[in-house]
């Protein structure tokens, strides 16, 4: 595994076993565990998919939610000897053209603010690039956004995997 304080992305469709997979790379790293979830819990079915991944994660977690604010957060829960667990980028992204923000200056900030940290951090995110034209305009930018965004991220991450039916391919690092 890379050294501290650099960033690890981690890619892969829905249900693809990303999750797991960059869990059991912050469990591996020894270090102490922070998970920044930038889902909400808006109906019955997200609020039992969180509690089955809290279930999942298992004890020793520090839980985080925020939606928006992320680089704010990574800032503040920033140190040496800890793992940060962000899943996911694209939940992040949402919440933004949800709440009519800047995509590409939070995009930036995000990755000014990653570059800077001295936490290890491992950044989760849907690849919703393979499929055909979506046919609404919304989704269209949606996958626009995450296609730049993962671009970005994987220039300045030191490692990159694809996730497919639970298996890693490694693509950086
Ligand atoms: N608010 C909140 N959200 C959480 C928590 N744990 C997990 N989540 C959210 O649950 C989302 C993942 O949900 P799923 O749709 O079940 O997983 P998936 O990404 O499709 O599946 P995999 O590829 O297997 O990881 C993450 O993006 C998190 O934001 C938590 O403790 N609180």
């Amino acid at each position: 595994m890379t050294v501290q304080g650099s960033s690890i992305l981690v890619l892969g469709g829905a249900r693809s076993g990303k999750s797991r997979f960059a869990e059991g790379l912050a469990t591996g790293s020894g270090l102490d565990r922070h998970y920044v979830a930038t889902g909400r819990a808006y109906d019955d079915e997200m609020r039992e998919r969180i509690a089955k991944h809290r279930a999942d994660r298992g004890e020793g977690w520090t839980t985080h939610e925020e939606p928006v604010e992320l680089a704010d957060l990574l800032r503040r829960i920033d140190g040496p000897g800890r793992v940060v667990l962000v899943d996911c980028l694209t939940l992040w992204v949402t919440n933004l053209m949800m709440a009519e923000d800047d995509v590409a200056m939070r995009s930036a900030e995000l990755v000014e603010a990653v570059t800077g940290l001295s936490s290890r951090l491992v950044l989760v995110s849907n690849e919703v690039g393979l499929g055909i034209v979506p046919e609404n305009r919304m989704a269209r930018e949606f996958r626009d956004h995450a296609g730049r965004l993962h671009q970005l991220v994987a220039q300045h991450a030191a490692e990159v995997y694809f996730i497919a039916a639970g298996l890693p391919l490694k693509m950086k690092g």
